[in-house]
């Protein structure tokens, strides 16, 4: 029985959900009251399925596949992370979680936001998050922001039409969820995008944002 609280971020490519993450935890200083974590990845078997999935040599490896493969690190993410530590009572932060897979596979794949909404209703036992900040960037830009300091992974590399599919993803899971997901404009500086996430999180946890 869950009763900790749980917030995912989300956003394209480069929308700077590490950046904000980091920030954010920072800020809150919760000390061991906060896990942090992401996906794909979050645990050892979790994080051997991120290296098929994102590996640029893995070219013939099929959506449905794929989509298959983050569920069933999700699943085991949930196993081993997520649950005990919301049972615990603790603060889970998520880089990237179920949306993600609503966005780039039902939406940027084609396989349809409600088929692998179905899919992880299966590998998640309908975990949702309390709150969700989609971190909202033109893929374009997040992209650029990327491209100046690492290498590109397999879904990086999908283009710029497969990136402005994932973006449309991202608006329609916004609109469908409206209670649970947050927009906040990704476009602003370092500084004002963690302002807004954090009155966010104050806006739902009143009590958890200690003195500023
Ligand atoms: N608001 C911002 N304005 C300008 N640059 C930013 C901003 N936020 C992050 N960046 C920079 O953009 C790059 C990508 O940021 P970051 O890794 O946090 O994005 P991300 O959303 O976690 O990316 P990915 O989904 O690919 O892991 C980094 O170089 C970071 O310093
Ligand atoms: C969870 C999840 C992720 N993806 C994509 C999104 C990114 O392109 C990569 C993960 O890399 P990051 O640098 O950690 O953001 O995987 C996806 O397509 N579907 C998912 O469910």
């Amino acid at each position: 029985m869950k009763s900790g609280y749980f917030i995912t971020f989300e956003g394209p490519d480069g929308a700077g959900k590490t950046t904000v993450i980091n920030k954010l935890v920072d800020l809150l200083n919760l000390g061991d009251e906060v896990l942090l974590t992401r996906e794909p990845g979050g645990s050892k078997i979790a994080e051997k399925i991120r290296e098929i999935i994102l590996d640029p040599k893995n070219e013939e490896m099929d959506d449905k596949t794929e989509a298959l493969l983050y569920a069933a690190a999700r699943a085991q993410h949930l196993e081993e992370v997520i649950n005990p530590a919301l049972k615990a009572g603790k603060l889970v932060i998520s880089d990237r979680y179920l949306d993600s897979s609503l966005a780039y596979q039902g939406m940027g794949r084609g396989l349809g936001i409600d088929a692998v909404y179905q899919i992880n209703q299966f590998a998640t036992d309908g975990l949702l998050p309390d709150l969700t900040i989609l971190l909202d960037l033109k893929p374009e830009e997040g992209l650029k922001r990327i491209g100046k300091y690492r290498s590109e992974d397999r879904l990086e590399l999908a283009g710029l039409e497969f990136h402005q599919k994932v973006y449309t993803g991202y608006q329609e899971v916004a609109k469908k969820y409206p209670e649970r997901v947050k927009m906040v404009d990704a476009s602003q500086s370092v500084d004002q995008v963690v302002a807004d996430c954090l009155q966010l999180i104050k806006e739902k946890l009143p009590n958890l944002v200690k003195g500023e």
